[in-house]
């Protein structure tokens, strides 16, 4: 299975973000985008993910085309976005059932680690951590073969980084993965490969100075 963005281009009013970008994501790697603020990394998986239409350019899963509008119906890609999506006054427990129906399915989130601590508690109560990691395991356990992540580590504690970190690695060799955030260390500690949004296009990066040498980090 492949995913793969041909020439996709995007802008808002007269600014640039994306111009003829191009992009593959096998189905079992992890794949980190890093950029400075407001270069279109959100905008980049948000086209991916069907709810922003390019401006041109085409998606091709296995390599046939794969229409905006058709994308999120598919059940082949799933979303993590930026902003925490559950209802805050429902329990954690109710929730888990919500999104799979079938109880081995329920199971792989209501017996993955550190969940029992939380799953009594409502959604209003989590702390970050623990909020960002249900996300995580709610979208990152769908069938779906393609997975986004959009910040899934900015100011999650620890413990929960780490629990986030541990799950996104099981997902490996099962899915493809595209990962953002701008705790880069975090990413770089699950990616395959890495890609750099800048001047409206995706450069490789293989290490930190990569990272330094286009200017996304400083040298200190
Ligand atoms: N729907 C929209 N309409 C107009 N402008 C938008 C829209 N969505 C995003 N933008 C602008 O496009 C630019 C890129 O936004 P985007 O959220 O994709 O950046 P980002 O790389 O994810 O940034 P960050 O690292 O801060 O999360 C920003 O300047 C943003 O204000």
């Amino acid at each position: 299975m492949s995913l793969k963005l041909e020439n996709i281009s995007k802008g808002f009013g007269r600014k640039p973000l994306l111009n003829e970008v191009f992009l593959e994501i096998d189905n079992n790697e992890i794949v980190g985008l890093f950029g400075r603020n407001g270069t279109g990394k959100s905008t980049l998986l948000k086209i991916i993910f069907g709810l922003l239409k390019p401006d041109s350019g085409i998606i091709l899963m296995d390599g046939k085309d794969f229409p905006c509008r058709k994308i999120i119906a598919s059940g082949k890609i799933a979303f993590l976005p930026q902003d925490s999506f559950l209802p805050k006054n429902r329990k954690v427990r109710e929730i888990i059932p919500l999104f799979f129906p079938n109880g081995n399915d329920q199971d792989k989130v209501f017996y993955a680690k550190g969940v029992a601590d939380f799953c009594h508690k409502k959604i209003g109560d989590l702390s970050l951590g623990q909020l960002r990691y249900l996300e995580v395991l709610l979208i990152g356990n769908l069938q779906h073969p393609y997975l986004l992540l959009d910040e899934p580590f900015s100011m999650i504690e620890p413990v929960y980084k780490e629990y986030i970190q541990n799950f996104i690695l099981t997902l490996k060799n099962s899915k493809g993965i595209l990962l953002t955030d701008h705790y880069y260390l975090d990413v770089l500690k699950v990616s395959n490969r890495n890609l750099l949004l800048k001047d409206q296009g995706l450069l490789p990066i293989q290490n930190e100075n990569d990272l330094i040498t286009n200017r996304y980090l400083t040298k200190n």
